[in-house]
């Protein structure tokens, strides 16, 4: 039996997090509740682009992965289109010189892997479809209306001890373990890591699998702006967006129409110079929640919400439009240099962790030049690049912008992830970060706290933290 749905919920947050909340609350709790959004910046968050010569570029999340169902589903849904993104040639360079090249040619990419590093890219690609299949059971248990009330109860429901291990070790560890050699993993999977979280391979493995499953092929993005799922849910979920600041959140009592004293919840913001509050019966925090990035304050909980301090990676992208000075990287002329990425191995001289030509967010996925002065091309480093490390790394450029983010956390297994629920019908979702972050990593954990702030106001507990669910869900076909 259904109680009456709430009258008001709160989302702080408009990334893909926070958007993705607002559409599956909307389709559990229905059409009559008020849901508004807050949101301090930009609809998106860390999905944004970056304007060069007219045409935009991703700046911070890019890819998606072409298993992460939620985005595909979202994108369809929306009306959406995607691009391909196709990645063209890598090379890895240890700050000397090329370690690894690919080649356009597949069979000679295979024996020039087998030749450097034997089987062991093999191995790596089954060690990886390997996770990648119990953490596809996500689906399959949010499609039941399955709900878990903390991270590690949901990592747990997926793939066992197994995935809570490798919360708890570092992917060197974890890949030391599995016998993988230091050749290997300083050449192939250090780089990785290095572009996709600005770290090394001493953070938790379950994020460098995540990490190293965007070398599947198949990678794409949408076209205009990944973004636009954040507007696009936003507006389809009927959600009311307020650009505001939120400040305090503080547990209040309020005589509801039913004559009843309840247990409220009340949000004050800033917008501008003015400080205004509304009450709301559930609250759900979709940003991190630590003092440089949101500053949030809870007042009056008794007892008090737990204070959060997860440091943040600061990672700087740079989009720069100029002739890359190949030089640097090999003895070879521009115009034999065929390698359109270049990572690096993790070398404390280096002052970038990676180099790649990029295509505009509207074009197919071959990358051309803007002028016959060059592609543009996306860096990204720990650290503002000085003009003096642009010039080295071009010949000559004519444009560069940049943007700094406090992009993922900084991985330090073993990890403790925080609460999912931090009070009665308090809900945060950025704690899936602790485990990976990744746009499809906000929308699962969107979908469970929907589902998990629709059972529990309903009394529904059967579908919170049912334990063996995927043995159940098979003998229920
Ligand atoms: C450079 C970079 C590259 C990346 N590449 C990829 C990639 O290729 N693929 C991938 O899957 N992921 C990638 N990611 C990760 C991905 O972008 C994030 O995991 C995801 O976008 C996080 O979304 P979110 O909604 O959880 O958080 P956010 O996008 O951070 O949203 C939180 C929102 O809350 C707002 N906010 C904060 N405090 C307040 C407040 N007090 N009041 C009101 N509003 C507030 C913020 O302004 C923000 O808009 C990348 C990230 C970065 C930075
Ligand atoms: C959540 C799962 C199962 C898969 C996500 C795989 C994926 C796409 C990971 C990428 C994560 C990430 C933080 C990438 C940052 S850099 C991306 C890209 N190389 C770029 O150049 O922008």
């Amino acid at each position: 039996e259904l109680r009456a749905p709430p009258d008001k919920i709160a989302i702080i947050g408009a990334g893909i997090g926070g958007t993705s909340a607002a559409y599956y609350l909307r389709q559990k709790f229905g059409k009559d509740v008020k849901i508004d959004l807050f949101e301090r910046g930009e609809v998106g968050g860390r999905l944004a682009t970056m304007t060069v010569r007219g045409q935009e570029y991703e700046a911070g999340g890019s890819v998606i992965h072409p298993l992460n169902l939620h985005m595909k589903r979202f994108v369809k849904d929306l009306g959406l289109s995607t691009i391909q993104s196709s990645g063209g040639l890598m090379g890895v360079y240890n700050g000397e010189t090329l370690v690894f090249e690919e080649s356009s040619w597949f069979i000679i990419n295979m024996i020039k892997l087998i030749w450097h590093y034997g089987f062991q890219s093999l191995r790596m690609h089954m060690w990886v479809e390997d996770i990648l299949d119990k953490f596809m059971r996500i689906y399959r248990y949010q499609s039941h209306d399955y709900a878990f009330s903390s991270v590690e109860k949901l990592l747990h429901s997926l793939g066992g001890d197994e995935f809570l291990g490798m919360l708890n070790r570092t992917l060197l560890e974890t890949l030391q373990k599995a016998g993988f050699s230091e050749k290997f993993l300083n050449e192939i999977v250090a780089p990785v890591m290095r572009v996709n979280y600005g770290q090394s391979m001493n953070i938790n493995g379950f994020v460098g699998a995540v990490s190293l499953s965007s070398a599947d092929s198949g990678l794409w993005a949408v076209k205009g702006g990944n973004k636009l799922v954040c507007s696009g849910l936003l507006q389809a979920s009927k959600s009311n967006l307020i650009s505001g600041s939120v400040m305090y959140i503080e547990e209040k009592t309020r005589t509801k129409h039913t004559g009843n004293p309840t247990k409220m919840y009340e949000v004050i913001y800033q917008i501008g110079s003015e400080i205004r509050s509304d009450v709301y019966d559930i609250v759900l925090v979709a940003t991190p929640l630590n003092r440089k990035m949101s500053n949030i304050t809870f007042l009056n909980f008794d007892p008090p919400i737990e204070e959060f301090h997860q440091y943040y990676q600061h990672i700087v992208t740079t989009l720069i439009k100029g002739q890359l000075n190949s030089t640097l990287f090999s003895s070879r002329a521009l115009d034999k240099f065929d390698l359109s990425t270049i990572l690096t191995t993790d070398n404390s001289d280096l002052f970038i962790n990676s180099i790649g030509i990029v295509s505009s967010v509207t074009e197919k996925d071959n990358p051309q030049p803007l002028t016959d002065r060059g592609y543009v091309w996306k860096i990204f480093s720990q650290e503002i690049l000085t003009k003096e490390q642009i010039l080295k790394l071009f010949l000559s450029y004519d444009y560069a912008v940049k943007q700094s983010w406090l992009a993922y956390p900084h991985y330090k297994p073993p990890e403790k992830c925080p609460s999912i629920i931090l009070h009665d019908r308090l809900y945060y979702l950025s704690g899936i970060e602790c485990a990976a972050s990744a746009m499809e990593m906000s929308a699962i954990a969107a979908h469970n706290a929907a589902l998990l702030a629709y059972h529990r106001w309903n009394g529904h507990t059967d579908m919170i933290d049912q334990e063996d669910l995927y043995e159940k869900l098979k003998t229920e076909l």
